[in-house]
C-alpha cells in the first residue's frame, strides 16, 4: 500500500535527514517508526503526503508514484494526526471533525452526520461533545477528536505523528488501546511515528527502528526485542527488552503443563486415592466437557471422609486464569496478583493447561530462538538448568 524505494532527503541547508529508505507497508498494516530525536522519522512520514518532497528515490501509494499525484488530491486519501492536534479553536468539535468532508464538498448535514458517527467511534458522545469548542475538552479528548477528524473522510491511509504524545502516561495507554480496538475494525494502513519504544512495540504490527537517517531494523516487535539487528537497536530497545517481549509473546498450547485433574462430579474419595497414588498435592477440577471449574487440594479431598461427596463440593474457584493467545505478560501479572504459582489457560471456558514460571521462561526463550531460526515455536527444543 505504501512503498518506499531508495528514498532520500537532503534539506536545502545540506542536512541529510534520511538515506536510502526502502520498505513497504501492507494494506491494513500498522507500522511504527521509532528512534531517537532527529533520526528522520517525521521527515519520512511527511514525504508520504508531500508536505516534504524527497530528493531521491520514489514513494508509491496504492501502486501510484505520488510525485505525479496532485498533493491536495493525495492528502484527501491520507488522514493525518499530529501531536498538537491543530483543531480550529473557533469551530465546534463536530465541525472540526467534519473539516475534510466539508472541504471535499459534502453537504453540511451529511458531513455533520458523518462527523457524529466518527466521534461516537472514538468514544465521544456527539450529543455531549459535538457542540463544545476545543478548549472545553481535556487533552485526551482533543486527541480523540484529532483521530476522528483524520478518519472522517475514510482515507485508506493514516499518518500519525506522536499522536498520543501530549497526554499523561495513563491516558496515553487508554488512547493506545482504544485506537488498536478501532484499527481492528477500520483496518487502515497506518504509519505511526513515536520516540517511545513501548508505544512502538504495543502498537506496531511491524516496527522500523531508525538510527541516524536510516532504518536499522524493520521487523515484528517480538523479533526486534528478541534479536536486535545491530548494537544501536539493542541499545535503543533497552536492557529490559526481555520484559518488554513478554508483552508481545502470546501463550501457545505447546507452552503449557498438564497438571493432574479431578472431575467435578466424581466422588471425592476416588479422586483423593488417585491423586495420592500419583503423589499429587492438588488438581484442577474440570467438568465432563473439560470446562474449568476450579481447583482442589489432595488433603481437602482426603478429609472429605467416606461419604460420596462429589469433588465439586470441595473445589475452590480459580482466580488466576488467562485466555490462550494472551501475552505472557498477562499471565505473569495474574500470577503476581493472585500470588499463584501458576495460572490456568482457557480456550473459551475449556481448560487447555497451566502456565508455570518455569514454562513461561521456556516459552519466552523458545520464542526468541524460533524467531531467529524462522520456525514455529513448537519446533524449538529447550534445555533448562532445571532439567539438568
Ligand atoms: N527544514 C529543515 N531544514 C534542515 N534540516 C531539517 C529540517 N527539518 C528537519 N531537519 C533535520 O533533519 C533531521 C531529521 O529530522 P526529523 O524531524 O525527521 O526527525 P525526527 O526523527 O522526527 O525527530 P523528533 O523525534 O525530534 O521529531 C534532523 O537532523 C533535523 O534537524
Amino acid at each position: 500500500m505504501i512503498r518506499f524505494e531508495q528514498v532520500g532527503k537532503v534539506y536545502p541547508d545540506g542536512t541529510a535527514a534520511v538515506h536510502d529508505l526502502s520498505f513497504e507497508v501492507a494494506e491494513g498494516e500498522l507500522v511504527t517508526l521509532v528512534g531517537p530525536s532527529g533520526c528522520g522519522k517525521t521527515t519520512t512520514m511527511m514525504m508520504v503526503n508531500r508536505l516534504i518532497e524527497p530528493t531521491s528515490g520514489r514513494i508509491l501509494v496504492a501502486g501510484e508514484d505520488i510525485a505525479a499525484v496532485d498533493p491536495v488530491r493525495l492528502r484527501r486519501r491520507i488522514g493525518y494526526v499530529i501531536q498538537q492536534v491543530g483543531l480550529f479553536p473557533h469551530r465546534t468539535v463536530l465541525d472540526n471533525t467534519a473539516t475534510v468532508p466539508f472541504l471535499t464538498g459534502w453537504k453540511k448535514p451529511r458531513a455533520r452526520a458523518r462527523a457524529a458517527e466518527l466521534l461516537d467511534l472514538v468514544g465521544l458522545d456527539p450529543s455531549v461533545y459535538g457542540s463544545r469548542y476545543p478548549d472545553q475538552l481535556s487533552g485526551g479528548q482533543r486527541q480523540r477528536v484529532g483521530v476522528a477528524r483524520a478518519l472522517a473522510a475514510d482515507p485508506p491511509v493514516l499518518l500519525m505523528d506522536e499522536p498520543f504524545g501530549a497526554v499523561d502516561p495513563v491516558v496515553r495507554e487508554r488512547l493506545q488501546d482504544e485506537f488498536l480496538g478501532l484499527q481492528a475494525t477500520v483496518r487502515k494502513t497506518v504509519l505511526l511515528v513515536t520516540h517511545d519504544i513501548e508505544e512502538a512495540v504495543r502498537m506496531g504490527d511491524r516496527i522500523a527502528v531508525y538510527g541516524e537517517g536510516r532504518i536499522e531494523q524493520f521487523d515484528t516487535p517480538a523479533a526486534v526485542l528478541g534479536a536486535p539487528a545491530t548494537p544501536r537497536v539493542a541499545q535503543f530497545v533497552g536492557a529490559d527488552r526481555g520484559l518488554k517481549r513478554l508483552s508481545v509473546t502470546e501463550i501457545e498450547a505447546d507452552d503449557l503443563e498438564q497438571p493432574p485433574f479431578a472431575r467435578l462430579d466424581e466422588p471425592a474419595r476416588n479422586a483423593a486415592a488417585r491423586l495420592r497414588a500419583d503423589g499429587a498435592r492438588w488438581a484442577v477440577v474440570l467438568t465432563d466437557e473439560n470446562d474449568l471449574h476450579g481447583w482442589v487440594s489432595t488433603e481437602e479431598l482426603s478429609s472429605a471422609g467416606r461419604g460420596g461427596a462429589p469433588v465439586g463440593d470441595l473445589a475452590h474457584r480459580m482466580e488466576a486464569w488467562v485466555p490462550v493467545g494472551a501475552p505472557l505478560k498477562h499471565a505473569f501479572s495474574e500470577m503476581l496478583q493472585y500470588d499463584a504459582g501458576w495460572v490456568a489457560v482457557l480456550d473459551g471456558a475449556r481448560f487447555v493447561g497451566v502456565l508455570t514460571p518455569a514454562k513461561l521462561h521456556e516459552a519466552l526463550r523458545r520464542s526468541v530462538d524460533a524467531d531467529a531460526q524462522g520456525v514455529p515455536r513448537g519446533q524449538v527444543s529447550f534445555d533448562s538448568v532445571a532439567d539438568a
